[in-house]
């Protein structure tokens, strides 16, 4: 079996690619990194490390890859023959990627017209489908007619934390054990992946938005207020007791928010949080706040992990998200010369001033009664 994979980079490597591979599935990684393209070329394996008290190292072998930007004509024809597409390029990079991918499908259709999956496995709320929107953008009424029967665009939920590498090693990564990879069952064309790994559900909304406002909002908080508090890593951050509380406090808000939306028990869902806080926490996971703070515009997004659970309390229980707002508050503040978006965003708070930028970032209408909640508590870090 043969899985193109768009994307060599930490989660690529680190949890597609390794449970792919111990699928019985050769690896072919499409990437613009020509370093990271030529060291796969040239060693066909990597390590990934499994950190924890126990390490555990395990081999991927079978992996090869094509750097997609200069030779796109190669990799359209593997796109052409694959038996399974993934995606981990970041939410931002999709549309990057749609091109290509439909011109592989194009030629599919004219030589193998048989069933193919496409799951993007970013940290956002219907990936796939994003994708798939893009894709269609390329691809005339005919071919998206058949790209409806044979393509399928299954969403994803991925769950892995894979810090920034900083062994040396071009291609090994060390990743926390833990891992959760769903998949909705209901958007799959032909035969399901044979995945050892990803569970297939009907209904993905109430695992994405678990993970998602759990996970990766719960992960802002040591990222966001341990830079605003001189913190350098995770572990540095989890450390400090204000960020404790806080973290504590945006849990407790977005499990009120999840457990009225999707009925979860509320005595498992707070053996779920503590099982993540303790992620956050583990030592052998070297975490930069800048790594899990980066594109802070994007994570300011309507749709993402800190603006709609934080939209989410405020209707569903009428209350202030006092602690959400905090975090936001704190990503309004934060600075890092290294990241473009934060970099924009700052420009944009000198132009406009702190409330038309989280407006103008968040896409919230005048009026909208989070802004004024995260602007108080902006005014109190302030002082
Ligand atoms: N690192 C993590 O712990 C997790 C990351 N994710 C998600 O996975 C996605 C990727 O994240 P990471 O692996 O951490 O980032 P990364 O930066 O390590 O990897 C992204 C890779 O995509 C490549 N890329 C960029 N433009 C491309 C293009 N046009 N065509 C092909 N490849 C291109 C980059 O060169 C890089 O190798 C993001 O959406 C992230 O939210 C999800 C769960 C966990
Ligand atoms: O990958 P993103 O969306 O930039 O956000 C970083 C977040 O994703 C993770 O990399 C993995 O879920 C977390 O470490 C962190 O919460």
């Amino acid at each position: 079996m043969q899985a193109v994979h768009f994307g060599a980079g930490n989660i690529g490597r680190g949890f597609i690619g390794l449970l792919l591979n111990q699928s019985g599935y050769n690896m072919l990684f499409l990437d613009v990194n020509e370093s990271v393209i030529n060291a796969l070329n040239e060693k066909k394996e990597y390590e990934v490390t499994l950190s924890a008290t126990e390490r555990e190292v395990i081999r991927v072998d079978n992996v090869w890859g094509i750097n997609s930007m200069s030779n796109a004509e190669e990799a359209a024809e593997f796109l052409s023959k694959a038996d399974l597409v993934t995606a981990a390029v970041g939410p931002n990079v999709l549309p990057a990627i749609s091109g290509l991918l439909a011109e592989g499908l194009k030629r599919r259709f004219q030589n193998r017209p048989e069933p193919l999956n496409v799951i993007a496995c970013e940290n956002m709320i219907n990936g796939s489908s994003v994708l798939k929107e893009h894709v269609y953008k390329h691809l005339s009424v005919e071919e998206r007619n058949m790209a409806d029967e044979l393509i399928g665009f299954p969403n994803a939920a991925v769950d892995r934390i894979v810090p920034d590498q900083r062994s040396g090693d071009l291609l090994g990564v060390a990743v926390e054990p833990y891992y959760e990879w769903v998949v909705e069952q209901p958007a799959i064309k032909g035969q399901r992946p044979p995945v050892k790994g990803i569970t297939y559900v009907d209904d993905l909304n109430p695992y994405i938005e678990r993970k998602l406002f759990t996970v990766n909002t719960g992960h802002t908080v040591p990222a966001y207020l341990g830079r605003y508090r001189g913190h350098q890593t995770i572990n540095e951050a989890m450390d400090d007791e204000g960020i404790e509380r806080i973290l504590q406090g945006v849990l407790r808000e977005t499990g009120e928010v999840l457990i009225q939306l999707h009925h979860f028990d509320s005595a498992q869902h707070e053996a779920y949080t503590r099982k993540i806080i303790g992620r956050f926490r583990n030592p052998y996971v070297s975490d930069f706040v800048t790594r899990v703070g980066r594109s802070p515009i994007r994570k300011l997004g309507s749709n993402d992990r800190l603006v709609r659970p934080a939209s989410l309390y405020l209707q569903l229980t009428g209350k202030e998200p006092v602690n959400l707002a905090t975090v936001i508050a704190a990503v309004l503040l934060y600075e890092n010369d290294e990241d473009d978006e934060a970099r924009e965003l700052q420009k944009l708070v000198k132009e406009k001033g702190y409330e038309d930028a989280f407006r103008q970032v968040s896409e919230l209408p005048v009026g909208d009664p989070l802004i004024p909640a995260v602007m108080k508590q902006l005014a109190n870090m302030k002082k």
